[in-house]
């Protein structure tokens, strides 16, 4: 019922009452209500008020609401007219409270501002005949909860409002008008022939009924290709099936509805708003009528107030206001999310940041259908909405047939049809359904990858039969060993060379490696261990075994330090074996070695007169030749990358033309030697959790040694806080461990003071202070800053016992090897990743000696964080540890991480089964067609989704 009939209706029980004399000329003006301006409509209000005997309009409204829900026919009344509309309208305004209305000054009368908020619009939606409602009744139970709520969103952000897309692209559409037929058309026949390369591929401008502008904006966002813009998959679905029947104010939540009015209104002189008034309507079920909630017991409908301030003289200009208010019309069905406040007026609520978005017809089905609702995140100042938009318009340019995935495999791992994956992740009949697809879409991202590395490890080889031993050797996963009396002479002299016995581990690890150096593929394998576990010893017996059949070893390691270690570790054990004859040539060969050294080096090398060279990246560089290279140890791989470890492969291949001189002379033949990659051997010593291991390489085999040498006991581990007191109770443990006889690292994680991180220490400006705590004993430093000559002599002064204390930095991480070093203080602890503290922890406790380390942090709030490293010294444990809490590139550093490409949708910290699987399919696929030559949409899609930085070029 309009407001102007309840008051007449209203006014005629008054006057049949009342003797009063104006009352006639009351009824009169009731009729004119509606052209009255709103002063006006206020002052008269008022009047009637009082004539009635009210106090003021508002205390009418109460007073008549109070009588009629004390009747027992409160329903007719509630259908004869809502007052909790009329008070809630404008909840700030008191209705008649004259101070108040001037808010409503600049509002224009007449028709115009009955297009505001005509109250037989809001009578039409509302009562339960009224067309346009019934359209909106059929949206039922559309408060919707949002599982979980999207932290993401911030609906307070202006990229989260779709109405500026909305007005501008209004404004652009005629002007592409012209351009858009064009690209229809182009996009018609595109359509023609719909293989994976259009489907996917095409660029966004060929979308049907994408604006010029809208598409620079999609590319501004990355968004050029379908697949790109395919790929921004929905963070979070409301989940309609299973909605919240209760509005807790403060929640997120998301309503279906229809605009009942919008309204710019000034304010003030530079203030004005925007008011949205949506009614949703809710159909109770049984139970839900059980259920005492907020909606009110009667009525099943609840108005949203959405507000939009704005500040600014500009803003209060008629044209601005007239077209922010039009941006919503009466009528549209729209969807609403965000928190909400309860106002005064029963079943009303307010929501001042939220997002609002049309409906279009599809949407509507799909909430009559209770069809999950997707909510993507915001790019690039796009907003969701824009963004769901033009993905439901992508969908429909895709096609059945577009999967390049073998139907075999698809069985086999039980996967969606791509088309469905596509379709069930953007818009979901249910919430298994979204799993389902993005169970196929991760796997997909695995698939491609293992694929890419496979493929290109086997491109590598050339010969046909190669790749199948290979394939047969990948798929074959039990345990293939050689028994130490199978080992080579050289080998088994080194092994009775070394002042230990291996552990059954290390010769196990030893055992697999020379059956896979038998096999005629190149090996391709993985050693890993916690740290100190031994790898080197094992690597080292890889390289014997090389060696003794004449061939050559190369063994790259990250730091010259650590080339100049295991150099000299090597000389003393080969030492050890006597009988020079069978003794293999060792050469070291870094940055820093002199230039007629290195020449002798390479050509050493290149003569097959040096059996081993160990060295830094140095050993990957062109000049670097080898007459017949077998064997490449890469230690700390992630430290390298798989970038150089496919450069040893290419080392055969660009044989200087004296080589191929040389073979064909010898009478071997060129394509054997010239197709025969290395094997490579690559040590990590961090611990990298299977899953990330098999996403990084993919392409090898994994060894892992799983126990310590013995008479290691685990190394006590402390964490305590920076301050004067821990500083004391650390200092004592030190002096305490060098009266023991023992040694002390002393790691910072920087090299000199910072004035933008001044809580940092830094290791030379401690180098002046510290060793006054330690009276007596004398103190190193050592850091990357130092020349390698000062690096050498720090680290030999330190092992040799001549200095203490090392202060040095995060430059000992890798590999450092001083098995008499008993205790490590790192400085700044919580500035470091739990598998880098456990690597740095790892550099004592490498002998018998009991030892400890001691991280110290400067804040407190890291201490929980570091205290995992004090329950466990397992390296694995810690690695994933590591790997969940702060993800691949900070457990592998950005090097490594570099060359895991970004998964948009899989998360290796959970879908370690999806990629195992993918793995699998991705042999399968090979295995039937090594070459991809059977799968030619196979191979297209791998081109487009693998950079090639990725495949090691
Ligand atoms: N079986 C063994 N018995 C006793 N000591 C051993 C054994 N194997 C290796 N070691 C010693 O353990 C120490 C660590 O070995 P090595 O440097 O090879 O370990 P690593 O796994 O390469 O360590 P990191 O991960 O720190 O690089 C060395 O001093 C080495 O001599």
């Amino acid at each position: 019922m309009r407001f102007s009939n309840f008051l007449r209706s209203k006014l005629l029980t008054w006057c049949s009452r009342s003797i009063h004399g104006s009352s006639q000329k009351l009824l009169e003006e009731v009729g004119d209500y509606s052209t009255l301006n709103t002063s006006e409509r206020s002052k008269f209000l008022n009047k009637i008020s009082a004539f009635m005997g009210y106090n003021n309009i508002q205390d009418l409204v109460e007073q008549e609401r109070a009588r009629r829900q004390s009747t027992a026919d409160a329903n007719d009344v509630y259908e004869e007219f809502d007052f909790s509309l009329t008070c809630g309208r404008f909840p700030c305004i008191k209705l008649g409270d004259s101070s108040l209305v001037e808010l409503y000054d600049e509002v224009p009368h007449a028709e115009e501002q009955a297009n505001l908020l005509p109250p037989e619009s809001c009578n039409e939606y509302l009562s339960t005949s009224g067309t346009k409602w019934e359209k909106c009744s059929k949206l039922v139970g559309t408060c919707y909860s949002v599982n979980p709520p999207p932290a993401e969103i911030n609906p307070s952000s202006p990229m989260e409002d779709n109405s500026f897309v909305i007005q501008l692209d209004s404004l652009e559409a005629d002007s592409d008008a012209e351009g858009k037929v064009e690209e229809e058309e182009t996009s018609k026949n595109l359509l023609e022939s719909p293989t994976i390369e259009s489907v996917l591929d095409r660029t966004i401008r060929s979308l049907p009924g994408t604006t010029r502008r809208q598409c620079c904006q999609l590319e501004g966002g990355g968004f050029y290709t379908v697949r790109k813009l395919l790929h921004h998959f929905p963070h979070t679905y409301a989940d309609l099936a299973n909605a919240w029947k209760k509005i807790e104010a403060g929640r997120y939540v998301m309503f279906v509805g229809i605009v009942l009015s919008s309204r710019g209104i000034r304010a003030g002189k530079s203030f004005s708003f925007l008011e949205v008034i949506v009614g949703c309507e809710f159909q109770k079920n049984e139970e839900d009528s059980k259920i005492e909630d907020d909606y009110g017991t009667d009525d099943k409908k609840i108005y949203l107030h959405l507000k939009k301030f704005f500040r600014g003289t500009r803003f209060t200009y008629q044209p601005f206001l007239k077209s922010i208010q039009s941006k919503y019309n009466e009528g549209d069905c729209v969807n609403v999310s965000g928190k909400v406040k309860k106002m005064l007026a029963e079943g009303h609520y307010e929501m001042t940041e939220y997002i609002i978005g049309n409906l279009d017809k599809e949407d509507q089905d799909a909430n009559e259908q209770r069809m999950p609702y997707p909510f993507y995140p915001s790019k690039a100042g796009m907003k969701p909405n824009f963004l769901a938009d033009i993905i439901s318009r992508a969908l429909k340019t895709l096609t059945i047939d577009m999967d390049p995935m073998p139907d075999e495999i698809r069985k086999d791992f039980n996967l969606l049809n791509l088309y469905d994956a596509y379709m069930g992740i953007h818009h979901p009949k249910n919430l298994n359904e979204a799993s389902l697809a993005r169970r196929r879409l991760i796997f997909d991202e695995f698939f491609y990858l293992q694929l890419g590395r496979l493929f290109q490890m086997l491109d590598a080889i050339g010969i046909p039969i190669e790749k199948e031993k290979l394939l047969d050797k990948y798929k074959n996963h039990e345990l293939n060993t050689v028994c130490v009396k199978d080992w080579s002479d050289l080998t088994k002299s080194f092994r009775k060379a070394l002042p230990f016995s291996l552990t059954p581990s290390q010769q196990n690890a030893v055992s697999e490696i020379i059956w896979d150096l038998k096999r005629p593929v190149p090996m391709n394998r993985l050693l890993q261990g916690d740290v100190g576990c031994g790898k080197t010893v094992v690597a080292f017996l890889a390289c014997m075994e090389v060696i003794s059949s004449g061939f050559q070893a190369a063994f790259m390691v990250p730091t010259e330090m650590l080339a100049i270690q295991h150099y000299e570790l090597l000389l003393s054990l080969l030492e050890n074996i006597g009988g020079t004859e069978c003794t293999p040539s060792v050469a070291l060969l870094t940055r820093s070695t002199s230039s007629k050294q290195s020449r002798m080096v390479l050509k050493g090398l290149q003569m097959g007169e040096i059996a081993l060279v160990i060295g830094t990246h140095s050993l990957i560089a062109e000049k670097v030749e080898f007459s017949a290279l077998r064997i490449a140890v890469i230690d700390e791989q992630h430290r390298f990358g798989v970038i150089q470890r496919g450069k040893f492969n290419s080392k055969l291949y660009s044989a200087s033309s004296s080589l191929r001189m040389n073979w064909r002379n010898l009478g071997d033949s060129l394509e054997d030697k010239a197709y025969m990659a290395p094997h490579v051997l690559a040590m990590s010593a961090t611990p990298i959790p299977r899953t990330l291991a098999l996403a990084l390489f993919g392409d090898m085999s994994l060894t892992q040694i799983t126990d310590l040498p013995p008479g290691r006991s685990p190394v006590q581990t402390f964490v305590i806080e920076e301050n004067e007191i821990g500083f004391e109770k650390v200092f004592q443990m030190m002096r305490d461990e060098l009266i023991a006889g023992g040694k002390v690292f002393l790691v910072y994680p920087i090299i000199v003071e910072s004035e933008q991180l001044p809580q940092l220490h830094a290791a030379t400006a401690d180098f002046q202070s510290i060793p006054d705590n330690f009276r007596g004993y004398q103190c190193g430093l050592l850091h990357g800053r130092m020349t390698s000559d000062e690096k050498d002599d720090a680290l030999r002064k330190f092992r040799t016992g001549e200095t203490r204390v090392l202060l040095a930095t995060q430059l000992v991480e890798i590999g450092v090897d001083v098995p008499d070093a008993s205790m490590m203080v790192v400085m700044n602890a919580e500035r470091f990743g739990i598998a880098q503290l456990h690597q740095l922890r790892g550099r004592v406790g490498r002998g018998e000696r009991k030892s400890k380390c001691v991280f110290l942090s400067s804040t407190s709030a890291a201490l929980n964080r570091l205290k995992v490293l004090e329950r466990s010294s397992d390296g694995f444990y810690l690695a994933n540890a590591d790997l969940i809490l702060r993800g691949p590139g900070d457990l592998l550093g950005k090097k490594q991480s570099g060359h895991i490409p970004e998964f948009p949708i899989a998360r290796l910290d959970v879908d370690g089964n999806i990629l195992q699987e993918a793995h699998f399919a991705a042999l399968k696929v090979l295995g039937t067609s090594n070459d991809l030559q059977l799968f030619p949409k196979l191979r297209a899609e791998l081109s487009m989704r693998q950079p090639l930085c990725i495949l090691g070029d």
